[in-house]
């Protein structure tokens, strides 16, 4: 089990929380069970993690253990003969190391074990489709390979575009879900009104519109992993019906009455800094906890330059690039000029950037002229248009207004007209491009990078 949130820094190791379950007296005497999970069972059932072979005494799913932000919780479950912990009934108790828990006729010993592992960052400088030789990203690549097949929940950090959903696929590639569903679920992007219904799906009727039931993503996860990008957009009301779901791994459909078991892997992603907007009042400390067993903060791309040449390598070199434009290179003077520039985008905006390139380009090297004014640096050269003949006030409203709209314009374009991503990039609040969209009458789905 992994402990406090781990953020990668070179150099750094991860603390795994583990702990040990060891039968100490009845017909099991000398089981044991040591493991990192967030969660272990203990009963007669089979399917338990420690199981209890030989108690008659034992219910088939007796009791289990959850790592919580406050320590290891022991929680009877409904068991027929009750859970005792040193000797007194519970139904929910923290433990403390040497804790003697009593299920049936047998006396299970807890004990927690600490272990520090280092993660070296990676010897290669490719993972599943992503590329990079710094130090940064190799070591984001050595986590991704050490905590991908332990089955916890996962927080990936960055700014748009530094490639959490590559991250989080990898997870669930080099993870024992791998043949199970990958189901993304993007919270910024669905109304609020139907993000309950997303996540946890819908009964028929449940709502104007819901004319047939329809399986949330967390069903449609079953067995595979859940990827929650953009979840510092929860809304704060359906932040504890999440942390539920976590905790009791089962859902409620809106509108109905069945609760559905989920075995679903979560890993969530966010360009906000959640511990910021936890002390914001606009996140939940408990959720974080739950979610945050590890922590991946993503580099943006302007603190790995040097992986710039290596990624447009990478994807130049793809068959489908080579066979609609051919053999193309950069000239030393637009890889000079691309690796200066700041990239608010990260990765996603190189990739605009590059299919712009293409399209512009005609001989096989690339040229500064081919790069977007922007990157060649000269967006903001040249004196302001204004009309000298309008009065002061009339002519900076003027240049104003033709500002907005070329600014709103312009990132739109880049992020293909999607309004939550543009409002990232720009840091602006979605409502203020929304009603900049309305005010110069742009058509934002029709916007895309030439
Ligand atoms: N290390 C990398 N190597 C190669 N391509 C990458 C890398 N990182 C990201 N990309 C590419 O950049 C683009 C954006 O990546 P991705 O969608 O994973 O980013 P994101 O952080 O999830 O973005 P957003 O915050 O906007 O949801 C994709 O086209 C992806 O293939």
């Amino acid at each position: 089990m992994l402990g406090e949130t781990q953020v990668v820094d070179p150099r750094t190791s991860v603390k795994l929380h583990k702990c040990r379950l060891l039968v100490t007296a009845g017909p099991d005497t000398g089981r044991s069970m040591a493991s990192d999970k967030e969660r272990l069972r203990c009963g007669a059932h089979p399917g338990n993690d420690l199981v209890l072979v030989e108690d008659r005494t034992a219910s088939r799913h007796h009791f289990e253990v959850q790592y919580t932000e406050r320590g290891y919780l022991l929680v009877d479950l409904n068991s027929t003969n009750g859970t005792f912990l040193d000797g007194r009934r519970i139904e929910r108790a923290y433990l403390s190391p040497g804790s003697q828990i009593r299920a049936g006729s047998s006396v299970i010993t807890f004990a927690p074990l600490e272990e520090e592992v280092a993660v070296e960052p990676d010897r290669e400088g490719e993972l599943c489709g992503m590329v990079g030789q710094s130090v940064k990203m190799r070591q984001v690549f050595g986590l991704i390979k050490r905590i991908a097949p332990m089955d916890v929940s996962v927080i990936i950090q960055g700014e748009t575009g530094t490639g959490k959903e590559l991250v989080s696929s990898a997870i669930h590639e080099l993870s024992g879900r791998k043949k199970g569903p990958m189901v993304v679920l993007d919270c910024g992007a669905i109304p609020p009104n139907l993000i309950e219904s997303e996540l946890f799906g819908h009964e028929k009727g449940a709502f104007t519109g819901a004319v047939s039931g329809r399986p949330g993503a967390f069903e449609r996860a079953q067995g595979g992993t859940i990827f929650l990008d953009e979840l510092g957009e929860l809304r704060l009301d359906l932040q504890p019906k999440l942390l539920r779901v976590l905790e009791n791994r089962e859902v409620r459909r809106v509108g109905g009455n069945d609760v559905i078991e989920v075995d679903v892997r979560v890993i969530a992603a966010t360009h906000r800094d959640l511990v910021k907007e936890i002390a914001a009042g606009n996140f939940r400390e408990d959720l974080y906890f739950r979610l945050s067993v590890i922590n991946i903060q993503l580099p943006p791309l302007r603190q790995r330059r040097d992986d710039i040449p290596l990624i447009l390598k990478q994807a130049l070199a793809e068959p489908e690039v080579v066979d609609k434009h051919g053999r193309k290179r950069f000239s030393a003077e637009a890889l000079g000029l691309l690796m200066a520039y700041a990239w608010p985008g990260n990765v996603r905006e190189l990739m605009n950037v590059l299919s712009h390139v293409l399209t512009f380009s005609e001989g096989e090297e690339i040229l500064p002229s081919h790069l977007p004014p922007r990157v060649r640096g000269q967006a903001r050269e040249g004196p302001l248009p204004f009309n000298e003949h309008l009065a002061f006030k009339d002519a900076k409203e003027q240049l104003l207004e033709n500002f907005e709209r070329e600014y709103v314009t312009s990132v739109l374009t880049r992020c293909e007209g999607n309004l939550s991503r543009a409002a990232r990039e720009s840091g602006l609040h979605r409502k203020s491009i929304e009603r900049l969209v309305k005010k110069y009458q742009l058509d934002a789905k029709g916007l895309k990078p030439r």
